[in-house]
């Protein structure tokens, strides 16, 4: 049998990217998912949208819902701090095989934690499993359908705290209309709509940010 995507995606990084530089890795797969393969990574256009509002909050703990091969995994732990952690969840076996080397080989293995499993059982795990009092910030990217029960699941878990940000991509394509319906209309979210495109392309996309008011 051949290689998947994630492991040519994999191949390319080791080709192209410097071993313990995470801008060469971001770029490598980039360059591969712009003029090679597609691949669903939130890329560099919507990427820059979320390197701005990770810089903007700095948080201490963050989340991510569906790490695939690691790409914004790379994007959101090369902009934490000293001591900050990212917690990045996944389900599928082969593709947390791969972000695993990805993460390593851009040298931020101590700064994430790939969990495997759904987030709809590990959610309510952070707790008592890695001593999470809450998250700062919140990347959801997995099923487009989960966005709404894992943000509900997040709330009754009492993994949100006052100001919390979650960031949400794919919110116009594939879309997640009834997650931008629960923040845009719920008191308990201040929500704002970055407009971008999908990854390497010119179709339109975007990414909504909501802040948790408590
Ligand atoms: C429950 N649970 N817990 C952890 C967890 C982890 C996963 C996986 O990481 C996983 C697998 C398959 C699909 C996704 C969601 N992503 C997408 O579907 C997507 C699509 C497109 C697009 C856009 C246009 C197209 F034409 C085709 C695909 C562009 C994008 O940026 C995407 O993120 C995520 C799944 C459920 C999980
Ligand atoms: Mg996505």
């Amino acid at each position: 049998t051949g290689s998947s995507r994630p492991q040519r995606m994999l191949k390319a990084v080791q080709k192209n990217a410097t071993k313990g530089d995470p801008k060469s890795v971001i770029s490598a797969i980039d360059y591969y998912c712009r003029h090679k393969e597609w691949a669903m990574n939130v890329g560099d256009e919507k990427g820059l949208i979320l390197d701005s509002v990770l810089t903007e909050v700095n948080p201490s703990t963050a989340l991510e819902l569906g790490t695939y091969c690691g790409y914004s995994t790379v994007r959101i732990a090369r902009l934490l701090s000293p001591g900050s952690k990212l917690i990045t969840i996944e389900f599928n076996p082969a593709f947390a095989a791969v972000a695993r080397q990805i993460i390593a080989y851009a040298g931020l293995q101590d700064k994430v934690t790939l969990v495997e499993g759904p987030s709809g059982d590990l959610i309510p795990k952070m707790k008592e499993r890695f001593g999470i009092k809450s998250f700062d910030f919140v990347f959801l990217d997995h099923w487009k359908d989960r966005y709404v029960p894992d943000t509900k699941l997040l709330e009754d878990c009492g993994l949100l705290r006052k100001g919390t940000v979650l960031l949400a991509d794919n919110v116009i394509c594939p879309g997640a209309p009834e997650y931008l319906k629960y923040v845009r209309n719920s008191p308990r979210y201040e929500s704002q709509y970055y407009k971008s495109n999908l990854e390497y392309t010119k179709v339109e996309d975007g990414l909504e940010k909501s802040v948790f008011l408590g």
